[in-house]
């Protein structure tokens, strides 16, 4: 059963879990958040863009893996700047990275326990919050196995278990479908629905047709920066016939960026 903390009770002093201006994040020497802003409440929200438009640095800066460098982010209103205090905004976030390392010799519940733990879950509530988590990606015959004898799948699985322990108020998954058989990416939907319900979600991935089906909106970004933001539905109307895909959703992806990367080098 779910605890409730301070923090839930907590009046709400802020308009957005996640609030971007003119942000710029470095990967290496690149600078690959390029005066991004962005406005995410609760909800579900999934993120597009080309290899390299820069997903997964922006989502390695907001899960405070690093640091902006220039511009204005904010996280459950807290200010993230070089120097700030990001303990408490870590209690609260939940984060699967692209790659995320392990001990192969820990068993799955030993691994989503031990984030729970770095989280500060409350010792008396790890067992309970373990085995929700762990159920919830239905994992749970797998739950006393290693990692290391998990499939490519399972182990996303796990990965987002540990990122949904702490019942994060904002949850960053970077593509988490893949290694998904057909049937657990259709579960991952339903769970993304749930959890969208009550936090801000922010879902990477490259399958157009995932966002259609479990987002509540969609941002795209190119080169670092926000080239479109709207509905699933709006995305899937704007694809002009000609455009490639398969589905109206994929056209419209294909139709949005073509024009932002026309607009762009004008
Ligand atoms: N360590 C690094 N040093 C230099 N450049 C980097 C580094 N990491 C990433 N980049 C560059 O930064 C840009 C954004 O990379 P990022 O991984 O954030 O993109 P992405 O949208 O997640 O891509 P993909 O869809 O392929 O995962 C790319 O041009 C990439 O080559």
């Amino acid at each position: 059963m779910r605890t409730v903390r301070a923090a839930d009770i907590a009046p709400q002093t802020y308009r957005w879990s996640i609030e971007a201006r003119n942000l710029t994040v470095k990967a290496g020497r690149h600078q690959a958040v390029n005066g991004l802003d962005l406005s995410l409440g609760i909800g579900v929200h999934g993120l597009l863009g080309a290899n390299g438009a820069g997903k997964t640095t922006l989502m390695r800066c907001l899960a405070t893996v690093i640091q902006p460098a220039g511009g204005e982010l904010s996280l459950l209103g807290a200010e993230v700047s070089r120097g700030s205090r990001l303990r408490g905004i870590r209690r609260d976030l939940g984060y699967l990275p692209q790659a995320f390392g392990y001990y192969p010799r820990f068993t799955v519940r030993e691994f989503v326990e031990y984030v729970a733990w770095l989280k500060e879950t409350p010792a008396q509530d790890i067992p309970g919050a373990v085995q929700r988590a762990v159920e919830r990606v239905g994992l749970e015959a797998k739950a006393d196995a290693k990692m290391k004898s998990l499939s490519g799948g399972m182990l996303r699985r796990a990965g987002i278990a540990q990122a949904i322990v702490n019942d994060p108020a904002v949850l960053l998954l970077d593509e988490p479908t893949v290694g998904l058989d057909p049937e657990q990416r259709l579960d991952f939907r339903d769970l993304l629905r749930t959890l969208g319900v009550e936090s801000c979600l922010l879902v990477s991935t490259h399958l157009v047709e995932d966002v259609a089906a479990a987002c509540t909106d969609v941002v795209m970004i190119h080169e670092g920066r926000t080239a479109w933001t709207g509905t699933p539905e709006e995305l899937a109307a704007a694809g002009a016939d000609s455009a490639p895909g398969d589905s109206p959703t994929e056209r419209g992806y294909a139709t949005v960026l073509g024009r932002y990367r026309e607009q762009a080098v004008r």
